[in-house]
């Protein structure tokens, strides 16, 4: 049908370059509020489609011991199973524990956003959680007088509120701006992570993931998900943004830093033509599947609106989370790539998790009512 028609897509873009199978080992570090729920999706489809093992929280659990420093236990059937493929769920990155379930031709790489957009995203989400959000009756508000409302730097509710992303790599949120401090932590992550994505260049970064993992063009296609309705994202004034940025100052050089890299990569690997047409190759996929799938264009509905409760996404804080409704009519085969395409991440945890462990209890996802 459709979906195999275009032979092209399944076959090696990049010539000599993408020799090789594809890669299937791979961590990824899911950093916060930055589009990392749109890669996940990425990884989840092809982990399922490819039948590959995902190390999946434990128990009841929905992420892997987050806020704490990721142990190799929070994985469920660590132990019993020697290693798993992909590895891509919520963790404080702590490689040596990470290296116990993933093998050692493990693939790493993470993902980084605007940190003044990412804190504004988190502020609004996190808002009734973190408690230096809660008394802040506006970002604008909170980040003229910060030390006021985020007086516990220990709390571990409050990971959210202060350079979060620099935590999320294992490091410490809280820790002076120096410049050998920086500088060394940098070289650690690059050490480590063979890429990382910006999210305001998402189309670009999957283009040189792709590049990177062999993999086909359908493999890296996603809609965006877990975005807010304009009504709840708030617009900064130019001296929010640059308290944001000095408030995030760790946040801010690591962001500074991967986004220069990886512009210095796609100018080495692609040059501006290639990737130019490699972007819009990956943009009339999405659009051709989006026509496909969606209903009404693929118009992003809020939770009332999304027909199906399975596609429903989690909805937290003051923020307005949204998602899409399918076309009516699909064919079964049809229907499962366009539900595999806007699941959301607890629904698609919960039946990975269910594929995986069959004698397990089934992962509980309070919000539907199972
Ligand atoms: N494709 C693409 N390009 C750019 N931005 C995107 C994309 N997909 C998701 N997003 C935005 O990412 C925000 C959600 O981030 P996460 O999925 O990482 O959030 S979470 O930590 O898992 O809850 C959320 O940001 P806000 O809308 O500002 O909250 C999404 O809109």
């Amino acid at each position: 049908g459709f979906l195999h028609s275009d032979l092209e897509l399944d076959t090696p873009l990049f010539g000599g370059q993408a020799e090789g199978p594809p890669v299937t080992n791979i961590m990824f570090l899911k950093t916060h509020k930055t589009a990392s729920s749109t890669v996940l999706n990425i990884l989840y489809r092809f982990a399922e489609t490819h039948n590959l093992s995902v190390a999946l929280p434990a128990g009841s659990r929905v992420h892997l011991g987050y806020p704490w420093l990721f142990l190799a236990r929070y994985v469920e059937g660590v132990g019993s199973q020697q290693r798993f493929n992909i590895m891509c769920n919520h963790l404080r990155f702590n490689l040596p524990q990470v290296q116990k379930v993933m093998p050692n031709d493990t693939f790493y790489f993470s993902i980084l956003r605007n940190p003044v957009f990412q804190l504004e995203s988190s502020f609004i989400y996190y808002k009734t959680y973190a408690p230096a959000f809660r008394g802040a009756p506006s970002l604008d508000a909170f980040l003229a007088s910060p030390r006021t409302f985020y007086n516990d730097s220990r709390h571990l509710r409050n990971v959210y509120a202060k350079n979060n992303m620099w935590f999320d790599f294992g490091f410490d949120p809280n820790a002076q701006c120096e410049e050998g401090y920086v500088r060394a932590r940098i070289a650690e992550v690059e050490r480590r992570f063979r890429l990382v994505l910006i999210a305001e260049h998402l189309d670009e970064s999957l283009v040189l993931l792709r590049r990177r993992l062999r993999w086909a063009l359908d493999d890296v296609v996603a809609f965006r998900l877990n975005s807010r309705s304009a009504r709840s994202v708030a617009r900064l004034s130019p001296e929010t943004r640059e308290r944001a940025r000095s408030w995030c100052a760790l946040d801010w050089r690591l962001y500074e830093h991967f986004n220069r890299t990886l512009w210095a990569q796609l100018r080495a690997e692609l040059g501006p033509r290639r990737l130019r047409g490699e972007v819009e190759r990956l943009r009339a996929r999405r659009r051709e599947l989006a026509s496909l799938c969606l209903q009404d264009g693929g118009a992003l509905k809020n939770h009332t609106q999304i027909r199906d409760p399975r596609l429903r996404p989690y909805q937290s804080g003051k923020a307005d989370i949204l998602g899409y409704n399918l076309r009516p009519g699909l064919d079964n085969q049809t229907l499962g790539v366009c539900q595999r395409l806007v699941m959301p991440e607890l629904q698609y945890m919960a039946r990975l998790y269910a594929l995986q462990f069959p004698e397990k209890p089934l992962k509980n996802i309070p919000f539907l009512g199972a």
